[in-house]
């Protein structure tokens, strides 16, 4: 029997596809938050088993290979959430409930099995079993294209959406309701993403990657009005690049850089940003008189 919530603390809950978006996307966020004391729930939705390999001696974990790649990156999550200092990471259904879809339009997106393929209201349901357990104040996904149209990213985009309003509803299933002040989508401000990649191709140094990407590869650019949070964990910066680095197979790190197998670099973001979706918006203390506390105006 789970305990109940500390309903003294802060409680965030983050709703990712792979073991690795946490880090890329929140890992700033979620370093700044354990740190404060706050309670930082991650569920993770596949174990990664499509991904592809980047370190040639890990190769053989490979999905075409030995099918071992899934059970290999629940160890690389439990070292980057180390790294951010995040206790409680879970995967939606237990581990392996749910496979990984592979990339849209890979013939994997039709294997029985897949998150792509899962209906949508019994992984909802999963969900919701976490949601009247934790009781977050405070829930961050991806927008409804998962960020960039990945099959398990819009899946975990609706499975979170879908979880949250059924979690709130009296009437589905055992356990208390439990309404979600706050849903933040993942989103990145346009302004922010050309300054990167201005820095990154004015570095001209010698990283390790073999081009550069563009900002069509950095996943929910949107235009600096629709940002409505900045959340400046540069404090925590150092924290996020080892937890992305914890993923080895799936990123490459160089400074203020980082690649995916791809090898297209990309730039580290430490201020992480969001939209708020549902909810009310705290008073705006940050930049562009956005938040700058993703709890802001809850009174936590
Ligand atoms: C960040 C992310 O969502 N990674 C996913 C993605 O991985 C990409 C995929 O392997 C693609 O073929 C590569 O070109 C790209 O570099 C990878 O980032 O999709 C994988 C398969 O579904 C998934 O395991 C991985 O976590
Ligand atoms: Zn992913």
């Amino acid at each position: 029997m789970s305990q109940p919530p500390d309903h003294r603390l802060r409680r965030l809950l983050l709703v990712h596809a792979h073991p690795d978006d946490e880090s890329i996307n929140n890992g700033a966020t979620m370093a700044k938050y354990a740190a404060e004391g706050a309670a930082v729930t991650l569920v993770t939705c596949t174990l990664g088993e499509e991904g592809e390999v980047i370190p040639p001696g890990l190769a053989h974990l490979a999905a075409d290979r030995d099918d071992i790649l899934g059970e290999y990156r629940i160890g690389e999550l439990a070292a980057a959430m180390k790294e951010l200092g995040v206790t409680d990471h879970r995967f939606l259904g237990g581990p392996g409930r749910y496979r990984d879809s592979g990339m849209m339009g890979a013939p994997q997106n039709e294997r029985p099995g897949c998150f792509w393929q899962a209906d949508l209201d019994e992984a909802a349901g999963d969900l919701v079993e976490v949601i009247r357990e934790v009781q977050p104040q405070v829930l961050v996904t991806y927008d409804t294209n998962g960020g960039y149209g990945h099959p398990d990213h819009i899946k975990a985009h609706q499975v979170a959406m879908r979880a949250a309003d059924l979690a709130a509803d009296p009437a589905h299933g055992d356990g208390e309701p439990h309404t979600i002040s706050k849903i933040y989508w993942n989103c990145v401000p346009r302004s922010v993403v050309e300054e990167g990649f201005r820095r990154l191709r004015a570095a001209g140094r010698s990283f390790p990657f073999e081009g550069i990407a563009t900002a069509d590869d950095v996943p929910g650019v949107l235009d600096d009005a629709q940002v409505t949070a900045a959340i400046d964990a540069g404090a925590h910066a150092e924290r996020k690049s080892a937890a992305m680095r914890a993923h080895a197979t799936q990123i490459a790190v160089d400074g203020p850089f980082f690649a995916l197998s791809n090898d297209l670099g990309q730039p580290v973001f430490a201020t992480e940003y969001y939209r708020l979706v549902r909810g009310t918006p705290g008073t705006g203390g940050g930049a562009d008189a956005r938040e700058d506390d993703l709890f802001a105006g809850l009174g936590v």
